[in-house]
């Protein structure tokens, strides 16, 4: 596999930080921030139309991804509408807090952390999604605020919050991470 460079598609720094950490020793990751369609659906179903819409804006190897935090008490909700989850402003702001407060009826805090990764080496041509999935629980938030959701989402066997790691510690076992490896084994086969 030779180096390339590699267009990711987002608006989120956090996500693009992570990207760049963990594939940046084997692609040049460049990051375009074009403000994409939410898309409703299953996981991987988004992140297919969400490849499809970046090959169309943007030329070559073209990468996006798209994230779900799935609470097993709510078969699954909010999964993809995690966003608006957090930031729902009728509340003000729901925010890690309100995410964990939504539990408190349910003795289940089980929750999964779900990357959908999908690329494509041009507009037309096949779409690869991949998931890569963190196991944990919703608590009361702890570390900074800085990602998302990243205070209330614990990762199973950690006691840490992802809030709570080092980059490095949460780039070890996030659903990112292990999206990019399987993202990694690939592309070493394209
Ligand atoms: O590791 C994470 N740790 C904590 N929070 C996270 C993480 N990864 C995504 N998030 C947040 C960002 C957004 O509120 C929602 C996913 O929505 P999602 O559409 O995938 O992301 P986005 O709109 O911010 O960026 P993009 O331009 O790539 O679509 O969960
Ligand atoms: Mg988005």
């Amino acid at each position: 596999m030779s180096s390339r460079a590699l267009t990711f598609v987002s608006g989120n720094k956090g996500k693009v930080a992570e990207v760049s950490a963990v594939l940046g020793g084997l692609f040049e990751v460049r990051n375009i921030d074009i403000d994409l369609d939410e898309f409703q659906g299953e996981i991987e179903e988004i992140a297919r139309r969400k490849c499809e819409a970046a090959a169309e804006k943007v030329d070559g190897f073209v990468m996006v991804e798209d994230t779900s935090l799935c609470f097993n008490a709510l078969g699954g909700l909010p999964g993809p509408y995690i966003k608006w989850f957090l930031k729902v402003r009728m509340l003000e702001k729901l925010g890690p807090s309100g995410l964990h407060q939504m539990l408190s009826g349910y003795e289940d805090k089980g929750a999964q952390a779900v990357c959908a990764m999908a690329f494509t080496h041009g507009k037309g041509l096949s779409i690869t999604v991949i998931k890569g999935v963190c196991e944990g629980r919703i608590v009361s938030p702890r570390g900074p605020a800085n990602f998302g959701w990243d205070p209330c989402f614990e990762p199973l066997d950690t006691g840490k919050t992802f809030a709570e790691m080092s980059s490095e510690e949460k780039n070890k076992i996030s659903h990112r991470s292990k999206a990019l490896a399987a993202l990694r084994e690939a592309l070493e086969k394209d």
